[in-house]
């Protein structure tokens, strides 16, 4: 599979660039650290703003975990030193004292632990809405070419899925990363501190822990991977099941794609038990292993405290200290899939923001001749291929006057619409120029061919908004009445008026359906409004009825009027209004000229309109 930046013939050895490593399942070594050096980039640059802050916050975490680790060793001196004056009838002071300090340890805890919180949650929700800011930006910029490969499906899941597993990691993977680490740090150095012998015994089972957790880690990355899978055809199949509901149903398709989502939603059902039931395992291991180590303590402490090798209070503090220890591993084991989630989808983002435009801005843009487009376009040796091996274009010469109207017809996959989107600049030709006045298309700038420039493809899009929203697409700065103006223009104003709420009606909600005709005439108001120099029409295939047909043919003309344009045209009667017929075979133009010449030469377009005649008359 290409990618948009290979479009043009991939650099050799760089295949995994750019999106190009999300089709693959199984990476070299080489290639999966750069792509992990690619997401540590990623993740540096989005961090590096809050460098200060970050630090602010380690500091915060650490007054807190110390306050955390202070507490069983304050129960320990409340017990040795604070106990026994009592009981020797000195009063309560020192408990009293202790007491305080761990209250204080206490607050000191909560407080840090509040402001952390709200800390860290800014510093996420920043990072997330930068994130999203950059990639929904990236994905507007990436040429046509790179989003014809790259699904709507898999743009949706970058923007949310993707962007969510990150959200969870900044939100609470790192918190219980980071207070494990320096729980278990600083639980592990205070036994030590506090009784070599029995801090020694009950670091024991460690190495047993640690083999434990890399089982854990391994397993867990090969079910993760599962489930991801799984998951992505049960995603993959209600999607196109959905968008495709129109064809699901004709064909009678339910029971079917019922059976297969049923099996493909078993399968993930399956990999989650599988995921939980490993997660299980691990949980009730480090508990085992957790309370068979009190227990063992609990022994040697008692021993050495009978032989007042040790003291009862920190005999205490010691068991504390272990049901520290033990937790953070539980946590630490939830932490491992989230890091992985947010891992892929970092990797999977940082490729999406690696892949460039295929068609750039110019550095330095060229002005157009007089300031202003008049439309005259030229194709010089232009060659296209989408891949490599396949030229579309082999090599097209083609002049268009300003103001001409020109129909392009030819079989189906000739290179109509291709020839349309190269003078759109959606490509840009692998060999040879493509000129408006006179001016390299790639030395233009976006604005000035934007404005220039208008395609009207068969898509007819519709954005959700209202109908005069829709029709100012055009120009997004035009008043009412200029929408208004462009819809009386086009034909469009009286059916727009007709509507419930007239052009405040909102596009597709109840009432603002819209037939396939009449969404062509808000797609043609939209583009009247915009008032390109060039015009391309890429006309629906749908067939329309009689009296819609009619609208549209009016419409075309008002449109047409004074600039260059140039219709795909499938519907012959609409090459009735073009001063010249392109005829288009295998990418090259086999007959040009006006359609009243053509049809008398009797040649492939007079075989054409003889047909359509032919089934005028018969229908
Ligand atoms: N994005 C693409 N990637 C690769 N090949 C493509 C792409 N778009 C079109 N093609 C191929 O280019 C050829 C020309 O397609 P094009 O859409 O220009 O034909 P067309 O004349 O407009 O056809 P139609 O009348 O059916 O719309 C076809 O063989 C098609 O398979």
């Amino acid at each position: 599979m290409t990618t948009a930046t290979q479009s043009s013939g991939p650099p050799a050895g760089a295949s995994w660039r750019g999106v190009a490593s999300e089709d693959q399942d199984e990476l070299p070594e080489k290639v999966s650290v750069l792509l992990r050096e690619r997401s540590r980039r990623l993740l540096g640059a989005l961090l590096r703003p809050y460098r200060r802050r970050i630090a602010l916050l380690v500091a915060t975490i650490v007054v807190s975990s110390a306050a955390g680790l202070s507490i069983p060793f304050l129960v320990s001196v409340g017990i040795d030193e604070g106990i026994p004056p009592l009981s020797r009838g000195e009063g309560p002071a020192t408990l009293l004292v202790v007491v305080g300090v761990i209250l204080a340890a206490t607050l000191v805890q909560a407080v840090t632990r509040q402001a952390f919180l709200n800390m860290s949650g800014r510093i996420g929700q920043g990072i997330l809405l930068e994130l999203r800011r950059r990639v929904f930006d990236h994905f507007q910029r990436l040429s046509l070419s790179f989003h014809e490969q790259y699904t709507s499906g898999r743009v949706i899941s970058r923007l949310t899925s993707d962007i969510e597993n990150i959200a969870e990691l900044l939100q609470s993977g790192f918190d219980a990363l980071v207070r494990a680490l320096l729980t278990m740090i600083g639980t592990a150095v205070l036994l030590l501190v506090l009784d070599l012998p029995l801090g020694l015994m009950a670091l024991v089972p460690l190495p047993l822990l640690l083999l434990f957790t890399r089982w854990f880690r391994r397993q867990s990355a090969l079910v993760y991977r599962r489930t991801r899978e799984t998951v992505a055809l049960v995603i993959v199949h209600f999607v196109e099941s959905m968008t495709g509901i129109r064809a699901v149903q004709a064909f009678r398709r339910e029971p079917r794609n019922q059976e297969i989502f049923e099996q493909l939603n078993d399968d993930y059902r399956d990999a989650n038990a599988g995921g939980m039931k490993l997660g299980a395992t691990f949980m009730t291991g480090i508990k085992l292993i957790g309370n068979l180590t009190v227990g063992g303590v609990l022994l040697y402490g008692g021993y050495l405290a009978l032989h007042d090798e040790v003291k009862v209070g920190v005999l205490a503090a010691f068991l504390l200290y272990l049901r520290q220890f033990y937790e953070p591993m539980q946590e630490v084991s939830q932490f491992y899939n989230t890091l992985q989630s947010a891992g892929a989808a970092l990797e999977k983002l940082s490729g999406v923001l690696e892949e460039e435009p295929s068609v750039p801005e110019p550095r330095d843009p060229a002005p157009l001749p007089q300031g202003r487009a008049r439309g005259r376009i030229r194709f010089e040796q232009v060659r296209f291929a989408y891949v490599e091996e396949m030229p579309i274009l082999p090599g097209l010469d083609l002049t268009v006057p300003a103001g001409q109207t020109v129909a392009l017809v030819g079989s189906t996959g000739a290179g109509k619409t291709t020839l349309a989107k190269l003078i759109s600049r959606f490509y840009d030709p692998t060999e040879g120029r493509v000129l408006l006045d006179g001016v390299d298309l790639r030395t233009l700038d976006e604005p000035t061919l934007r404005q220039a420039v208008v395609m009207v493809t068969q898509e007819n899009f519709l954005f959700s908004g209202t109908v005069a929203d829709n029709i100012r697409f055009g120009r997004p700065q035009a008043g009412d009445r200029e929408v208004r103006e462009a819809a009386k223009a086009i034909g469009a104003h009286e059916f727009i008026s007709s509507l419930p709420d007239g052009y405040d009606t909102e596009v597709g909600k109840r009432g603002g359906r819209m037939s396939a005709g009449q969404r062509q005439l808000v797609a043609f108001a939209r583009a009247f409004l915009a008032d390109p120099a060039v015009l391309i029409l890429d006309e629906a295939t749908s067939s329309l009825d009689v009296p819609s047909e009619r609208l549209v043919q009016r419409a075309l003309r008002t449109i047409l009027a004074d600039r260059t344009a140039l219709i795909i045209a499938h519907r012959l009667s609409t090459v009735e209004i073009a001063d010249r017929v392109l005829v288009m075979e295998r990418g090259r133009i086999v007959e040009d000229g006006p359609p009243d010449r053509l049809i008398a030469a009797a040649g492939r377009f007079a075989g054409l309109h003889q047909a359509w005649l032919d089934s005028l008359s018969s229908g």
